[in-house]
């Protein structure tokens, strides 16, 4: 049995469908991860996993039972990170981390917790000392601090520096391994990438498609995209007279080379005989983000 089952969730707001039609199931055990642009959905979707939001229409089971009926008895088992959690100001980090741990029958050591978390320095700050990056950190130990059975996690790295959220990664690789469920909200492409054994990509309130992200991605048509800088004169026509290229654009010193196949030989070939030295070339693999705008005509980001 899916430790989540969502099947075509329905919410509304006053004057807002936020949420048409969403399902999907998460199997224990798993990182899943729901990706999307701001204002998807996802909030609102993880908001009703957790028993927050009452859905309009459709059902939800976490671990068999019901999230708004039965939310009590979820409490202990669903560790949930939200997006903007806020704690009084003066409460210090390991009062706030002994609060929580009253809550639950076997809760987790939050010492180590701290530690994987890079802020085991800090139990004795009070919260509002703390910087953004540190206050998430401290809300992803708090989640976990329940020694929960499924993990919820919203934005879990938003605000975060980019070494903070590879260690934040880390951790919540090392909560999967001891068997726990996580479900994942993320708008960035390379955490869902990263961390997620399969992931729902929504955009306005429905599911675009459900898959690993290799299975996402294998989905778009491999085209291959190689950017180099040229200094002197190019003429592109050498390039697009290859076999192998679809495309090639100069702007400034910048060219960008799309095609298939052998295209990173063919194409360094072609400007060593017509003596061009390309810098910094390098060739961009398929994402996620070349996934969603297949699926859906838009980016994903930016
Ligand atoms: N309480 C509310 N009342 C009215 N509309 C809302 C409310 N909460 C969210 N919405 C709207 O519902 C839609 C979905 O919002 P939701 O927060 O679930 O999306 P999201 O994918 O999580 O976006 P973000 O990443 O920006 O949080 C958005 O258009 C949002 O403006």
């Amino acid at each position: 049995m899916p430790v989540i089952e969502v099947t075509n969730l329905h919410k509304r707001y006053p004057g807002k469908v936020a949420v048409h039609d969403v399902s999907f199931s998460v199997e224990r055990g798993e990182i899943f991860g729901i990706l999307g642009p701001n204002g998807a959905g996802k909030t609102t979707t993880v908001e009703s996993v957790i028993g927050l939001r009452r859905p309009d229409g459709g059902t939800i089971s976490v671990l068999g039972l019901d999230p708004v009926r039965d939310r009590d008895r979820l409490t202990a088992r669903v560790g949930v990170q939200l997006q903007q959690s806020e704690l009084p100001e003066r409460m210090r980090v390991r009062e706030a981390l002994e609060l929580y741990s009253s809550f639950y029958p076997d809760p987790a050591d939050w010492r180590e917790l701290l530690d994987q978390l890079g802020i085991a320095d800090k139990a004795d700050t009070a919260f509002r000392k703390l910087s953004g990056g540190q206050k998430q950190r401290l809300s992803i130990a708090l989640a976990l601090v329940g020694n929960p059975e499924v993990a919820v996690l919203d934005e879990l790295t938003t605000g975060l520096d980019p070494q903070a959220r590879r260690d934040t990664w880390e951790v919540v690789q090392r909560v999967r391994d001891r068997g726990v469920t996580v479900l994942l909200v993320t708008h960035f492409m390379e955490e869902a990438e990263y961390l997620c054994d399969r992931l729902s990509l929504i955009d306005a309130g429905r599911v675009v498609a459900t898959d690993s992200p290799t299975g996402l991605i294998a989905r778009v048509d491999a085209e291959l995209r190689l950017r180099f800088r040229v200094s002197g004169p190019l003429d592109t026509a050498v390039l697009t007279a290859l076999p192998c290229v679809t495309s090639a654009r100069r702007t400034g010193p910048q060219v960008l080379v799309t095609g298939t196949g052998d295209l990173l030989t063919q194409v360094s070939s072609a400007l060593s005989a017509v003596g061009v030295t390309p810098t910094d070339l390098r060739v961009e693999h398929t994402t996620l983000d070349d996934a969603f705008l297949a699926l859906t005509g838009r980016k994903l980001v930016g």
